[in-house]
């Protein structure tokens, strides 16, 4: 067997035993672990084979076999071809210079919707084939910089060679294996954040003073962004579990914040036998639990194992916890609430049931189309309470 007939047997055996239960970086992990003889370059060229199969989605699944799709994906996702294609498909190795939309109709897919399975689920302000079309281009890893280090950082950036794009003030693109840490040494500088995710900031306005409640902190992304605008809030985080808040504490640390309190608590519960039931909060962000298909892109095995039921399910959590906590926002304060969905059961139905049960009238937001932008895909919505 060759070099190249080895990857693809490699990959087609990773696919067949997968079965989605772990995120498919650990599944690789120990599959590379059950075969040592296997070096590094080995390893990287079989993952991302297996990687550009699942950026497929739905594409040709039932007509065509996995060796076939391995060289499929690897032909929509690579932009110079690749040795192991000129071995196998000279004719698709011809044309890899080709945008994907391109490549897609040579392929004859006319409609580019058929990758992603929920195509029907989008968001309305989501360009469904645009979005589908993103999925053979790795997103980048951003960084946020903190602190006026930008200038310093693209200095250090610069000596170590590592390919870069400024993409705002505070926004550094980098491509997506970049091992940051090493390069920057000291935490306090910057913080890996999503271009879209601190695009989510806009819709922050914080004055010294207020108090804000970011009930779904998760290790306090959000919360950091906040206290980077505006370090005089008055924060309150909570999240469901200690080992999360833990790691809060932790990153916050990292991050030079000291003032803020915290509480572990489950949002599905009535807040009013919350620990926090007495307070009344200026502004809420409410980044939610949710199927995270914005940053599929990311995931792409997700496209092959979530199901239209897990969208309801979070769509019932979400409701139930956005319930919950806009109880405790002062009238005339801000719910901002968030996802990393592109799904209008998550989104809009969202905002909807805000209006319509609550009384919140919509302020500003809506979807960030970071699909457009090699970045994750979001919607933030700011609403106001009566
Ligand atoms: C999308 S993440 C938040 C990300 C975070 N705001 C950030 O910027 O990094 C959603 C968070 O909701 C939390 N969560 C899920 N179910 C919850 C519940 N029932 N009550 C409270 N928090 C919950 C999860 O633990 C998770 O940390």
């Amino acid at each position: 067997m060759t070099r190249w007939e080895n990857y693809i047997a490699s990959a087609e055996k990773i696919i067949v035993s997968y079965d989605g239960s772990l995120p498919l970086h650990h599944f690789l992990k120990g599959f590379f672990k059950q075969h040592p003889y296997m070096g590094s370059r080995d390893r990287r060229q079989i993952s991302q084979l297996v990687y550009q199969y699942y950026r497929l989605g739905q594409l040709w699944k039932t007509e065509k076999s996995i060796a076939e799709r391995i060289l499929l994906g690897t032909f929509l996702c690579e932009k110079d071809g690749s040795e192991l294609l000129q071995f196998f498909r000279p004719d698709l190795q011809e044309n890899t210079t080709l945008s994907v939309a391109d490549k897609l109709a040579f392929l004859g897919i006319a409609d580019a919707t058929s990758i992603f399975p929920f195509a029907d689920e989008l968001s309305p302000a989501i360009d469904g084939p645009a979005f589908s079309r993103s999925f053979f281009v790795q997103p980048d890893l951003f960084i946020r910089t903190r602190n006026n280090r930008q200038a310093a950082i693209l200095r250090l950036l610069e000596k170590a060679a590592i390919p870069h794009e400024v993409k705002g003030a505070d926004t550094i693109a980098l491509p997506n294996s970049t091992k940051i840490d090493t390069v920057i040494t000291d935490k306090s500088w910057y913080e890996i954040q999503d271009a879209s995710s601190q695009q989510v900031g806009a819709l922050f306005t914080p004055k010294a003073g207020e108090q804000w409640w970011d009930s779904c902190a998760a290790s306090g992304g959000k919360s950091i962004l906040l206290l980077d605008k505006q370090p005089g809030v008055k924060l309150l985080v909570s999240d469901v579990r200690n080992s999360i808040i833990q790691n809060l504490h932790q990153r916050f640390k990292e991050a030079g914040i000291r003032q803020y309190e915290s509480v572990v608590m489950d949002l599905t519960a009535p807040v009013a036998a919350s620990p926090i039931k007495d307070r009344r909060f200026d502004h809420i962000i409410l980044d939610a639990p949710c199927s995270g298909s914005g940053t599929w892109g990311r995931t792409p095995e997700s496209m092959s194992f979530f199901t239209a039921k897990q969208i309801t399910n979070y769509q019932q959590l979400q409701l139930k916890i956005a319930g919950n906590v806009v109880q405790l926002l002062k009238p005339g304060g801000s719910l901002i609430y968030i996802t990393c969905s592109v799904f209008n059961k998550e989104n809009e139905e969202v905002v909807a049931f805000l209006k319509n049960e609550h009384g919140l009238t919509r302020q500003e937001g809506g979807v960030i189309a970071g699909y457009e932008q090699r970045a994750d895909s979001m919607f933030a919505m700011k609403l106001i309470k009566p």
